[in-house]
């Protein structure tokens, strides 16, 4: 996998806790039909019968519109459905084991923080990309440790897609883009902006060339 490959490169739109089904592929449908690269079902208050439930239907929501789902924390669950990966941190399991479980072309991820030899590490086990960050205050994750954007130059030894997370917004993604960020992930600069399909296109502006 090449990092500079396009179909790696983009927007990583992250659901919000969002307890009603129909809601959820209401909200996610608008993000889907404004061109994001991959989505990662994340949601942290739904009981085990609910998160497979909202997992089906926003696989099959993705696989109309070619978009990859990736599951947040439960790689058994990603496997289960025959999602497209799985996102680990680190209490989340062991990338071994989910990368046996759901075969060598499934997305899996792992959060590397502040770390670059997490990084490395989770590389060597298997991780398809990682993901560094909070690069600036998260208003979903107040407490999240921060990460500087020089770690997005540095990872790029590792030869795997670089994602950065926390507190993104359209107006500090480009800084990260140009720092080496391969996908901006973001939940609430998505999913609480007034216009939801407007903001992932700014993004998307993001990781295109300055004239
Ligand atoms: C793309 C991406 N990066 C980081 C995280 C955070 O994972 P984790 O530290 O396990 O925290 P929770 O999301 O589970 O609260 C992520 N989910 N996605
Ligand atoms: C889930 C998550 N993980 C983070 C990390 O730093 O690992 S920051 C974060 C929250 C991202 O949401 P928002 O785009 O609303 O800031
Ligand atoms: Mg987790």
């Amino acid at each position: 996998m090449s990092p500079s490959n396009q179909s790696h490169r983009g927007v990583y739109a992250i659901t919000p806790d969002e307890a009603d089904t129909a809601r959820l592929i209401e909200r996610v449908s608008v993000v889907l039909d404004a061109g994001i690269t991959w989505l990662q079902y994340r949601n942290k208050s739904a009981a085990p019968a609910l998160r497979r439930k909202q997992a089906l239907r926003l696989l099959a929501l993705c696989r109309g519109r070619g978009v990859p789902l990736i599951i947040n924390d439960d790689w058994r669950l990603a496997a289960d459905i025959d999602a497209d990966g799985a996102h680990l941190g680190e209490n989340d399991g062991d990338i071994m084991a989910a990368r046996e479980a759901m075969g060598d072309v499934a997305l899996i991820g792992a959060s590397c923080y502040d770390s670059e030899e997490r990084a490395r590490r989770a590389v060597g086990l298997g991780a398809s990309y990682v993901a560094f960050g909070a690069f600036f205050p998260s208003p979903t994750k107040p407490d999240a440790r921060r990460a500087s954007t020089g770690l997005l130059a540095s990872a790029a030894e590792l030869e795997v897609p670089r994602v950065a997370i926390g507190g993104i917004t359209p107006d500090n993604a480009r800084m990260l883009v140009d720092a080496g960020a391969d996908l901006v992930a973001v939940i609430s600069g998505i999913f609480d902006a007034h216009d939801p399909a407007a903001a992932v296109r700014a993004y998307r502006d993001c990781f295109a060339p300055v004239d």
